[in-house]
């Protein structure tokens, strides 16, 4: 797959629920959105903008209305159930509140999603589960329920999860919102990693701009349920439409400097001499 060629396809869809007193609530209007391969990507908004609906359109976890969506090329809108079923395993999900199974270990919780699909043998399946916790630095804690773990450790025990069955694109719903501050950080340094290390391409909605502005290559703003503006985080020269445009842009701009400090004094470097 070309660089070009987007990894998600999401081509006017709109969602609208109904409301318990008649009539319907549009959450998500005629979006129009392409995710590129191995691209960060983030979706930011106030609250009821859209955020979660627009992405679990992504895997179809709320159906469109209309309009359609593609994931790696496969229109996930016109496939039956089996066929989606099987689409699906190549698109991980993470939420806020982790989702993990209490009764289980956490090998049990990172191998559930290989076992209900059966298709790895018992020592493979060993492989990927060990694989996947090494991945997220959880080895040690394969035989631990996830009431002894920390949040933090229950959110890398679901990204695990997420990753056992070689997903393309991991969707985060707001993956670090019950997460103290430093926590934030190193569960987003783990989705950094796997982005860098596997390729696989990230959609994540949060509130938490200062996190996303360094995480991100390119974000759109919800309102209302539409695209308000979508830009790349390293283009500095377009002035912003919104005002949460115009904040996440702030972050970046503060995120890359700081990286290109530290770069600069990585490389022995007088500060800023990276930026000539
Ligand atoms: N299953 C549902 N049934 C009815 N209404 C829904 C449903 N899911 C979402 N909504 C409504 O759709 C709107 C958009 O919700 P959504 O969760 O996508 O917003 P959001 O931008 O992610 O908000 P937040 O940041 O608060 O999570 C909200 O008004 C919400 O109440």
């Amino acid at each position: 797959m070309t660089a070009s060629v987007p990894v998600i396809r999401v081509e006017r869809a709109s969602k609208a629920f109904p409301l318990p007193e008649g009539g319907r609530f549009d959450a998500v209007r005629d979006v129009s959105l392409d995710i590129l391969p191995g691209e960060i990507f983030g979706l930011v908004g106030r609250s009821g903008a859209g955020k979660s609906t627009l992405l679990r359109l992504m895997n179809l976890l709320e159906k469109p209305d209309s309009g359609s969506i593609s994931v790696a090329g496969q229109e996930l809108t016109a496939l039956g159930a089996r066929e989606l079923r099987e689409a699906r395993r190549r698109i991980g999900m993470i939420y806020q509140h982790f989702n993990l199974l209490a009764n289980a270990t956490v090998f049990e919780n990172v191998a559930f999603p290989l076992r209900i699909h059966g298709a790895m043998n018992a020592p493979r399946l060993r492989a990927r589960v060990t694989e996947c916790l090494e991945l997220v630095g959880l080895l040690d804690k394969a035989g631990s329920y996830p009431a002894r773990l920390s949040v933090g450790q229950k959110q890398r025990v679901a990204i695990a999860r997420a990753l056992a069955s070689y997903p393309t694109v991991l969707l985060c719903d707001e993956p670090t919102s019950a997460l103290d501050p430093d926590t934030t950080r190193s569960v987003l340094d783990t989705l950094r990693d796997i982005n860098a290390r596997l390729g696989v391409t990230i959609v994540i909605v949060s509130h938490e701009l200062q996190a996303l502005g360094s995480l991100c290559q390119r974000a759109a703003v919800v309102e209302d349920g539409r695209i308000a503006e979508l830009f790349d985080l390293r283009d500095h020269r377009e002035p912003r439409k919104t005002s949460l445009g115009r904040e996440l842009l702030y972050h970046a701009t503060e995120a890359h400097a700081a990286e290109a400090h530290a770069a600069a004094v990585h490389a022995g470097l007088p500060p800023g001499e990276l930026h000539a």
